[in-house]
């Protein structure tokens, strides 16, 4: 089997182009990829499937072995290999709830290889995510006594599940309450019975934002980017950000999030980089894995240069 290992805002993946959707035991195969102990592990598998109606089809494996409908830092990625694959600057991918417009963009920090990748659908309806509290239908921008005292959320699935807290920069500072909350949402609960990804939001200016997520299925991760995502909208539609493209800074770089609102639907961009770490061979036997061949690229290093960039500029963040 043929892997590239991949990241986006150093959310990193492995990628396997599959012909069928039970090639492997993808939950045993992930698991065992993204074990930190094993090549430093990764986020998550992105698989990449022939689609009948778009240029391909992406699936997402959760390090846990969960399935996600969703990834805005994998799609980025996917988008490279197939822009690539087939030689065109834009595409169209199947995910689990919408066919996505993706296409390779101005690069958005020195040369790093960039695309941008459609978000969608978006709710705020609580029935989406799924998650219940009291007999709320949404949760835009409110106190939540169950949580915390000093910290407005919002709930929204675009389409996989996010709650998005406003914060002092002192909850980015130390996590431990966005640990706890998130720990407890996705274990056993009546809130949200499917889990939930929960980032913490800092406003740093009229078109910057810094976000931290702990991701359903993994944990805190260096970028989440549905979340980002998710964030910048919640940002713009909360009026602390007043442009319409949001750059949001998080502990693994940054992206930019374009908002916008057409015929009353939310439009949403996200714009980042889709680094390729490197080139894997695994052999498998009966759910045993083993890596026989490995060639690692130059881009990681490419893409430190924008790590230093933004530690230079937010490092009290990260
Ligand atoms: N953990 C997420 C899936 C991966 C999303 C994230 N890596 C992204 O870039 O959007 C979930 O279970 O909904």
């Amino acid at each position: 089997m043929k892997l590239l290992k991949v990241h986006g805002s150093s959310n990193t993946f492995y990628l396997f182009e599959a012909l069928y959707d039970n090639e492997v035991n993808y939950v045993q195969l992930t698991k065992w990829l993204c074990d930190k102990s094993n090549e430093g592990g990764a986020d998550g598998l992105l698989l990449v499937l022939p689609s009948q109606i778009a240029d391909a089809k992406m699936r997402v494996i959760n390090a846990d072995g969960s399935e996600a409908s969703m990834c805005g830092n994998g799609l980025r990625c996917v988008a490279r290999y197939i822009c690539e694959k087939l030689d065109i600057e834009e595409a169209v991918i199947e995910t689990m709830h919408a066919n996505l417009h993706v296409k390779k963009a101005q690069s958005i920090f020195e040369e790093l290889p960039t695309y941008a990748v459609e978000i969608s659908p978006v709710s705020f309806d609580l029935n989406t995510l799924p998650m219940h509290y009291d007999d709320k239908n949404q949760i835009r921008h409110e106190n939540l006594a169950k949580f915390s005292d000093d910290i407005l959320f919002t709930a929204v699935s675009v389409p996989n599940p996010h709650l998005v807290g406003i914060v002092q920069s002192s909850h980015i500072m130390d996590t431990t309450h966005q640990q706890q909350l998130a720990s407890y949402l996705n274990g056993k609960n009546d809130i949200c019975p499917d889990g939930v990804n929960v980032s913490y939001v800092y406003p740093i200016s009229e078109h910057e934002i810094f976000v931290r997520t702990y991701e359903r299925g993994v944990g805190f991760t260096n970028a989440c980017g549905t979340a980002m995502t998710a964030s910048a909208l919640i940002a713009n539609v909360e009026n602390y950000v007043s442009n319409q493209v949001v750059t949001v800074y998080n502990p693994g770089g940054f992206v930019q999030c374009s908002v916008q609102m057409c015929e009353n639907q939310y439009e949403l961009l996200l714009i980042g980089n889709a680094t390729i770490i490197g080139y894997y061979e695994v052999e498998s036997k009966a759910d045993k894995f083993e890596f026989i061949n490995c060639f690692l690229t130059i881009e990681p290093l490419q893409y430190e240069k924008c790590n230093i960039y933004v530690k230079e500029k937010l490092g009290q963040y990260n």
